[in-house]
């Protein structure tokens, strides 16, 4: 990274992040006295991660310091998460992507839309202004969230998640399904909240950070609709029953977690989308 930071600098950022300096202000003093910009974001988004499981623990919350991440030890080509083997398709060490086959039954996708298409509305953003969310133009589908343990069929397969993660069901947000309909993408984007964000820190004191997501593809678009990862070029195809994983570990483009739903472009593409935090998500 070429330049740590001193346990000097480290101090002032939090004593900075403790009087609700916020973090575009920080970075920019971190700028005026010599850091390069990239490495300043990095050990700003690491401290500001330290920092606040420092905190979490203090206020008696129970933060991990691992990430979700499967048993992969010994290259299984099949992983048995609790009810299901899950097929192991593909691996990437950074960004950390796991692709997984059969993680869902198709009757299992089927049912997830069968139980989400009513609900539906145009998505949205998690609260981008104070008063609440707004309507998001870089997401052009619908969505719509289930309460954790809504349903049997979201109670076995978030059971199912934690199992092959490694990551309390308690540490998760509720499912999110998406239908992109012909033409809709979800441009490119990090899924942690943004440590420069003003709201962020309120948004925080209900499980921190997210920490990885798992998107499930619940049917398969006759073409487009793929995941893509720009910083490493690569694409996901979305195919029924499949999912993706990915974890960062840090607030950070350095975790190269950027990633997009690409344009549909025949046919709709339905996704359900899990997203993991570093604490008890109540
Ligand atoms: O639809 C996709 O392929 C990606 C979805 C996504 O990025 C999300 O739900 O956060
Ligand atoms: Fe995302």
């Amino acid at each position: 990274m070429g330049q740590a930071a001193s346990p000097e600098l480290c101090r002032w950022i939090i004593e900075q992040i403790r009087a609700g300096v916020s973090g575009d202000k920080i970075l920019a003093a971190m700028v005026q006295s010599g850091w390069d910009e990239k490495v300043a974001r990095t050990a700003f988004a690491q401290i500001f991660q330290s920092h606040q499981k420092d905190e979490a623990r203090r206020a008696g919350k129970a933060f991990t310091d691992s990430l979700p991440e499967p048993d992969l030890a010994g290259q299984p080509s099949v992983i048995r998460a609790l009810d299901r083997d899950v097929k192991v398709l593909m691996t990437l060490a950074h960004p950390r992507v796991v692709l997984f086959g059969d993680l869902l039954s198709h009757e299992e996708c089927d049912a997830l839309i069968a139980q989400s298409r009513d609900r539906l509305s145009r998505s949205e953003t998690v609260a981008v202004k104070v008063d609440g969310s707004e309507v998001n133009t870089a997401r052009t589908s619908d969505g719509m969230f289930f309460e954790r343990g809504e349903s049997e069929l979201c109670a076995r397969i978030e059971a199912r998640l934690a199992a092959l993660l490694h990551w309390p069901v308690e540490n998760g947000e509720g499912l999110q399904v998406l239908r992109y309909q012909p033409g809709a993408e979800y441009l490119p984007h990090y899924d942690y909240f943004d440590p420069y964000h003003a709201s962020t820190p309120s948004i925080l004191q209900r499980g921190g950070q997210r920490v990885g997501t798992v998107v499930m593809y619940l049917n398969t678009p006759r073409r487009g609709g793929g995941t893509i990862f720009p910083d490493s070029r690569l694409e996901i195809a979305p195919v029924k029953g499949n999912a993706v994983f990915f974890s960062y570990g840090q607030p950070d483009p350095s975790t190269l977690s950027l990633h997009a739903g690409a344009p549909v472009l025949e046919g709709e593409k339905w996704v359900a989308t899990k997203w993991l935090r570093q604490g008890l998500f109540e």
